[in-house]
């Protein structure tokens, strides 16, 4: 959908932003770019929509390259989210969102009734429509700017450190969103972060730039937390790389017993079958029960939290189908790593 093709930005002070750049960011996948200040991931991103325009080389979106096309149809067909949302101050919630519909001459009442669809989708409600946007918390402001990229409904989604600036509650959230928003809209994202979490969280794809605008390394989370491509890239991704890498792994295939009975401590259970808590003689620990869908990695916090060592594994209603050891949970562990660590290893 999107292609690089040995891009160069250099700007008229002479400091070269992107540097020799092949990259292809695959139709309604999210490619994320990464790397330190000043690596040239904005200036790649802007390129996308010639808010810069590349020295040379060439960008195509959609198999047409993007200099062949008029700037502001293409700025049009492209929703563009930043970290302070960019909302314009004097315009109500509903008609910064209707912006771009009634940029495109859709009409008002067709542009509102867009508006307020877009709205529930990201999760605000209909007064929130009517107020400013300094009315509403950082985190509604980040909503509304997604709202208003979607808006006219573009194949292709630029989101410059959305979340950027908000806590890490709101944060997951908002990623969280994101994800769900993804699945269901397909859109191909490009989103610049600084953030190796949310790269890993919400990448199909992520490229990591060094300094100089050069790109270091483009894979899947799983191969680049497996297999960094040198130092920089093993040192940028952090000494937690092989928890990371857990992070990816859901629980799905790790076995489980009956909960032991008669020990030191016993595991609590409600009318529902639901975990409550650990009990023993004279104390009580608090239980985070765990489903299928969860990560190794929390599968392993939760077995070093765990007075037993065992994690309590329920169904989607919550309640409890056994329960899964702390060495069984390590056998997984390893075996995971190894997996993603020699899965391509051989071609
Ligand atoms: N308009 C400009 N004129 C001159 N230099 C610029 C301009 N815009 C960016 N640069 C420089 O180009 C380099 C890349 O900048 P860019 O904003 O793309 O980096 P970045 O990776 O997005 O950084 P950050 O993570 O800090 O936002 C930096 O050295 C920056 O100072």
């Amino acid at each position: 959908m999107i292609q690089f093709d040995a891009v160069h930005k250099r700007f008229p002070n002479g400091t070269t932003a992107v540097h020799d750049l092949s990259l292809e960011m695959p139709e309604g996948g999210v490619t994320v770019l990464v790397g330190s200040s000043g690596c040239g991931k904005t200036t790649t991103l802007r390129m996308v929509n010639r808010m810069v325009e590349p020295t040379s080389g060439t960008i195509r979106v959609g198999g047409r390259d993007v200099l062949e096309q008029d700037a502001a149809e293409l700025r049009r067909a492209i929703g563009y989210v930043i970290q302070q949302s960019g909302l314009f101050p004097h315009r109500t919630v509903l008609d910064n969102i209707a912006t771009v519909p009634l940029l495109l001459g859709w009409g008002r009442r067709k542009a509102r009734a867009r508006a307020a669809e877009l709205l529930e989708t990201v999760g605000l409600t209909a007064e929130a429509g009517k107020r400013y946007p300094h009315q509403l918390s950082g985190g509604q402001q980040q909503r509304v700017g997604v709202a208003r990229a979607l808006a006219a409904d573009p194949p292709v989604l630029l989101m410059d450190e959305p979340f950027g600036a908000v806590d890490p509650v709101v944060r997951t959230q908002l990623q969280d969103e994101l994800l769900r928003l993804q699945k269901e809209l397909s859109k191909t994202i490009v989103f610049v972060t600084h953030d190796v979490d949310e790269a890993v969280r919400l990448g199909d794809r992520i490229a990591i730039f060094r300094t100089g605008g050069h790109l270091v390394q483009c894979a899947t989370p799983a191969e680049l937390l497996a297999r960094p491509a040198d130092d920089f890239v093993a040192d940028f991704l952090g000494a937690e790389r092989g928890l990371k890498l857990l992070s990816l792994t859901t629980l799905a295939g790790v076995p489980q017993a009956p909960a032991p009975e008669g020990g030191t401590w016993e595991l609590v259970l409600d009318d529902a079958r639901k975990p409550q808590h650990w009990r023993a003689q004279d104390a009580e620990l608090p239980v985070r029960p765990l489903k299928d869908t969860d990560s190794l990695l929390a599968a392993l916090n939760e077995s070093i939290a765990s007075p037993t060592g065992f994690v309590a594994r329920v169904d989607a209603d919550g309640a409890l189908t056994g329960v899964t050891s702390r060495e069984e949970i390590h056998e997984h562990a390893g075996e995971a790593h190894s997996t993603h660590s020699t899965a391509g290893a051989a071609i």
